[in-house]
């Protein structure tokens, strides 16, 4: 029985894909093997030393201290793609209403209740939420992973031209996009050209600050920005300076803040890209399953600090051994094998970075010892056998 904790409520429909027979979901537990979470900040928490996997039910893991779970043996996993349309429509409509005031122009008009001449006021006074049209306006898209990619794809269809930058983008992601979508180099070459500018990358200390002053001193006077990715991405004060001086016209923000309230041009949803059912669901479900998998078979897909290992298993026993990446480990773990008369059927080693996991499935009786033994070479940071 493993015990799995949640700190964000988590759609129904992925936990039920952890059946009671063999998962105990506990709010409370002290002792969790699997955590499941959303946007909860683990930063300040206790990693407790049963802890084996947290899966982070959406796509940025800021919320996580990674180094210090990679350190501990602990994987984190995503669910990358799971909540992008989510977040691709949602975008979508922030630049139309961004672009046309329909926040102030709703918000003047349920001022107009209780008036005898709403019609003649609504004609008078709707010159002021004037705005422009995208179509064969410019839109910068900076990220073009599983978000960027849609809305840049749909701001295509919507008749704009679109520019993406994007240094690291997937093969996957690349072949989904629009061929209409022209890439940018650097951001220089693309931003003296944007009407609109959405940041979809994920928030890490070399993207805090992507829109700062010096990247908006290159845009064009009355760019409108989008930021649906991470608050930390844009510097708020020299956002606000610019919207100031004219040369932001708008700025549409998932992520409020007390400075950013209140300010005209200004428009904050709290931290809504995700929130639809289906995506709630689509993220459950892929953490649930990934969280199961590790748990029960110690399979990786789509870990965030681990490499991704699967295989089907075979033989009597699985041994699952979370080492640095160093010399000798895998010739020590063969070597404990070997002498304990443990026959390996199938093994897969793979790393990332400094970290390496090693799979075995093998035949014969394993000892008390065994995993004592395994855990005393020196690369290795959690043994488990299943
Ligand atoms: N508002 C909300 O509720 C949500 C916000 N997000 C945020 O959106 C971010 C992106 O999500 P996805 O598109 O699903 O992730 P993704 O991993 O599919 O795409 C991120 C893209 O950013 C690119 N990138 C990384 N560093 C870059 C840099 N310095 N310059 C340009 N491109 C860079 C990567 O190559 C990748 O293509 C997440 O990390 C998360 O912070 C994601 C889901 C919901
Ligand atoms: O779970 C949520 O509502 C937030 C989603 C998010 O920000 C993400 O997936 O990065």
């Amino acid at each position: 029985m493993y015990t799995i904790k949640t700190l964000n409520a988590i759609s129904p429909v992925g936990l039920a894909k952890l059946p009671a027979s063999q998962f105990e979901i506990d709010n409370e537990a002290a002792a969790p093997q699997g955590i499941l979470v959303r946007s909860a900040d683990m930063h300040e928490m206790p990693l407790p030393e049963s802890l084996l996997a947290i899966a982070r039910a959406g796509a940025g893991t800021n919320n996580i201290p990674i180094e210090e779970c990679t350190n501990a043996g602990i994987v984190v996993f995503n669910t990358p793609g799971a909540n992008a349309n989510a977040v691709a429509e949602l975008v979508v409509g922030a630049l139309i209403a961004g672009s046309r005031n329909m926040v102030d122009a709703v918000q003047w008009a349920q001022g107009l209740k209780g008036r005898d001449t709403i019609a003649k006021d609504v004609e008078k006074g709707k010159k002021q939420f004037v705005g422009p049209e995208l179509r064969g306006k410019t839109l910068g898209v900076i990220g073009l992973g599983a978000i960027g990619a849609r809305v840049a794809n749909a701001a295509v269809s919507l008749g704009m031209e679109v520019l993406g930058y994007d240094p690291y983008i997937s093969i996957d992601a690349a072949w989904s996009l629009s061929r209409s979508v022209q890439h940018c180099v650097t951001l220089g070459d693309m931003l003296p050209r944007c009407d609109y500018l959405t940041i979809h990358v994920p928030y890490l200390p070399t993207t805090r600050h992507t829109i700062n002053a010096q990247t908006l001193a290159m845009c064009k006077d009355g760019v409108r920005v989008l930021n649906f990715a991470r608050g930390e991405l844009v510097d708020n004060a020299a956002l606000l300076d610019a919207l100031d001086s004219g040369k932001v016209a708008h700025y549409f923000c998932d992520f409020p803040t007390e400075e950013l309230l209140g300010v005209k041009g200004v428009e904050c949803t709290p931290h809504l890209g995700a929130s639809t059912p289906e995506s709630e669901t689509n993220c459950a479900v892929m953490a649930a399953a990934e969280l199961s998998d590790y748990l029960k078979n110690g399979n990786i897909t789509h870990s965030v600090n681990l490499p991704d290992v699967s295989q089907p298993r075979v033989g009597g026993r699985r041994i699952c051994i979370i080492h640095k990446n160093a010399p000798g480990a895998i010739s020590a773990i063969t070597g404990i094998l070997t002498a304990a008369h443990l026959n390996i059927e199938n093994m897969v080693n793979k790393s990332k970075k400094d970290i390496a996991y090693t799979l075995l499935d093998v035949t014969g009786e394993i000892s008390d010892t065994l995993a004592a033994e395994l855990s005393g070479i020196e690369p290795a940071i959690r043994v488990r056998i299943l």
